[in-house]
């Protein structure tokens, strides 16, 4: 990996090269939560400086050209937390949490969604952005799209208007970005 690779440019031209390494580090757990799901894990890659770093940067070379419309990255709880604030710093864009219930203080607005292993709900804050924002959302993994679609709800209900979905990985044999209503699906890997 290049030595120079920052998380605040885009991808080195080496760029194949990082994302076979950040693909080798990610653990593949199976029955885990549940039996059945194979757990696509991050945390190794997390855990070497040179990898989160190259992740980030390969994330963010997937949405460079949106950086002059983002106002508002969304990340959701809690893997969306670990990406979506760096992304939000290299693109000079607000950073919103959409959380699981009963987490933000103030008045919030909610969606309920199924997800590969389960159910739950997102909240957000009533006045999380202003009206007509533009927002990025981004998580780690794309499975069956349930939380980016709840997601996505929330933030049209708080008047914004979603740009792109972004994450690390898709599950394709999922087919996630098809209840995300035909925007745009932005992923750094494919499993
Ligand atoms: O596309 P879907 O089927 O909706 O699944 C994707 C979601 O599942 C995981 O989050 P999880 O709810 O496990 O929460 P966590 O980030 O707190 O582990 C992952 O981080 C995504 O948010
Ligand atoms: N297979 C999977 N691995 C990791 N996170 C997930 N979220 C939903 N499905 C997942």
């Amino acid at each position: 990996m290049s030595d120079t690779l920052s998380i605040d440019t885009p991808a080195a031209p080496d760029t194949e090269a990082l994302r076979a390494r950040v693909r080798e580090a990610i653990r593949s757990v199976p029955d885990f939560p549940k039996e059945g799901i194979l757990f696509r894990d991050i945390t190794p890659v997390l855990a070497d400086a040179e990898l989160f770093r190259a992740a980030s940067a390969l994330h963010h070379s997937h949405v460079a050209d949106l950086a002059e419309q983002v106002d508002v990255i969304v990340g959701m709880e809690s893997r969306g937390f670990l990406f979506g604030p760096i992304l939000a710093q290299q693109l000079g864009a607000a950073f919103v949490p959409a959380r699981k219930p009963g987490k933000l203080p103030a008045a919030t607005v909610e969606e309920r969604y199924a997800l590969e292993y389960g159910e739950n709900a997102l909240q957000m804050h009533a006045d999380a952005f202003a009206e007509g924002a533009r927002v990025l959302v981004v998580d780690d993994l794309l499975a069956t799209g349930g939380t980016a679609a709840a997601t996505g709800r929330l933030i049209e209900r708080l008047g914004g208007t979603v740009l792109a979905y972004l994450f690390l990985i898709e599950l394709d044999f999922l087919n996630g970005r098809e209840v995300l209503g035909g925007a745009r699906v932005e992923a750094v890997l494919h499993f």
